[in-house]
């Protein structure tokens, strides 16, 4: 209900009970006996006191009896964000995990790729992933395809159908030299690019937009990477890569590109580093190169399952948090074994700890560190902050309705926890069974409603 200087839209739905959030200021902001209300266009219109609940339901024009109040050991918190997975390596995940990247993308990754020409395989695997990832909290979706256009088109539809926030890229590469079947032209590759963009624009997907995918620099000529680059700029689209994750990579970049100071001066003079740029792993970024990041506003996408599965390296979180480089988190499948973001969050933990390990003085990221990091961080890293990562007033309602004493869950409570430990006991012990509804822009998405 609107009154003159109130509310324009009606309230959808009201809940009370424990928010859990991060804030710019702070990393863990716990909200106790607090009230959210979502509005019918699935924004936040506000929170407050559950004490105000009178003065709120006037204001907002819905009935107090309506609130739907959670139980002792729930919470929500803000949905995940997975800022880096690879949509068709999901059909492998769990698997190939016995060797360097440059060998593991030639001998699992290129040839499984190519399997994705054939769209029933694709609906296949795209509809697993988008359930699979969307269970697992995920509510935001930075997705790799493969070098198939309509393939792509159809990740997209999938992630439209079931509800899921994504950027969704066709991935670009014109230099491929182990498996010859899998690269395009470069014609081909800007052309079936543009058509990508449009077709998927012209769906108008209310929260899947496209994203230009050049793979990384070994699989791009130069002129590729420029063209890229003008592409985005010129449909102000997000650019989304890997940098900068394995030594040997790092070593052929530098022979292929002698004339660039640095991998990321190489994106750079492409124009491929935006403030709508994410680039996944980024291990042995020097701090120059960092500081680059940091002045074009492209973010990192920290992928830990997989830096440790295929040996690749560890990323200092601490020096890009340093360095003011916005910062995700990414389960990177399949490179990472595991679609789920928690498991990222631990991974994430793990890592940090073993650099701790080598050297004492590093100060290990704590636990909320990280909860924002899968949060508010990963969105600010996919330049989706205005509309998603925490439950500020005016933002989409992305969440997770969390009991962390589900029936048959892995978790067992001794006694009554404060929110706290709830938290951390959810993201070290937790999985699906906990998520008992996952919301993005306000739809409730899980439970499925669609098969
Ligand atoms: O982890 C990775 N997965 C990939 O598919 C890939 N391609 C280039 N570089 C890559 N790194
Ligand atoms: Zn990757």
């Amino acid at each position: 209900m609107a009154n003159s200087n109130g509310p324009t839209t009606e309230i959808n739905y009201v809940y009370r009970g424990t928010f859990i959030h991060s804030t710019q200021q702070t990393p863990l902001q716990i909200l106790e006996d607090e009230v959210l209300g979502v509005d019918t266009d699935g924004k936040i219109a506000f929170i407050g006191k559950a004490a105000e609940l009178d003065s709120l339901s006037q204001t907002f024009g819905f009935s107090p009896s309506e609130v739907i109040q959670l139980a002792q050991h729930e919470f929500f918190m803000p949905g995940l964000v997975d800022t880096h997975i690879h949509a068709p390596q999901y059909s492998y995940a769990g698997t190939a995990l016995d060797m360097p990247l440059l060998e593991w993308l030639n001998k699992y990754t290129f040839p499984v790729e190519s399997r994705f020409k054939d769209l029933e395989f694709a609906q296949q695997v795209y509809s697993q992933v988008v359930k699979r990832t969307l269970r697992n909290g995920t509510t935001t979706a930075c997705y790799f395809a493969t070098i198939h256009t309509d393939a792509s088109l159809l990740l997209a539809q999938i992630a439209n159908d079931f509800g899921q926030r994504a950027l969704v890229g066709k991935v670009c590469m014109d230099r491929n030299n182990s498996v010859k079947h899998y690269k395009e032209t470069n014609q081909e590759s800007q052309d079936e690019t543009c058509r990508f963009i449009a077709e998927l624009l012209n769906k108008k997907y209310p929260l899947v937009r496209p994203v230009v995918t050049p793979r990384f620099a070994l699989s791009c000529t130069g002129a590729l990477l420029g063209q890229l680059g003008a592409i985005a700029k010129n449909n102000n689209l997000h650019i989304q890569s890997h940098i900068s994750e394995n030594v040997e990579e790092v070593k052929l970049v530098k022979e292929l590109f002698p004339e660039y100071k640095s991998y990321t001066d190489v994106y750079h003079k492409h124009n491929l580093l935006t403030d709508k740029t994410v680039m996944a792993h980024g291990c042995y970024l020097s701090d120059e190169e960092l500081a680059l990041f940091r002045q074009t506003g492209a973010s990192l996408s920290h992928c830990p399952n997989s830096n440790i599965s295929l040996c690749s390296g560890m990323l200092n979180v601490r020096n890009v948090l340093k360095h003011n480089v916005k910062l995700g988190l990414g389960t990177d499948v399949a490179g990472g074994y595991s679609a789920s973001m928690l498991d990222a969050v631990r991974r994430t933990l793990d890592m940090s700890k073993v650099l701790t390990i080598q050297d004492p003085e590093y100060d290990t990221l704590t636990f909320e560190e990280v909860f924002r990091l899968a949060t508010l961080g990963g969105s600010q890293a996919l330049s989706l902050d205005d509309r998603t990562g925490n439950f500020e007033v005016g933002k989409d309602f992305d969440a997770l309705r969390v009991n962390v004493a589900a029936a048959d869950g892995p978790i067992d409570l001794i006694k009554i926890e404060e929110p706290k430990i709830i938290l951390e006991k959810f993201l070290n012990l937790g999985d699906d069974r906990n998520i008992v509804e996952v919301f993005v822009a306000g739809r409730k998405v899980v439970p499925f409603t669609k098969q």
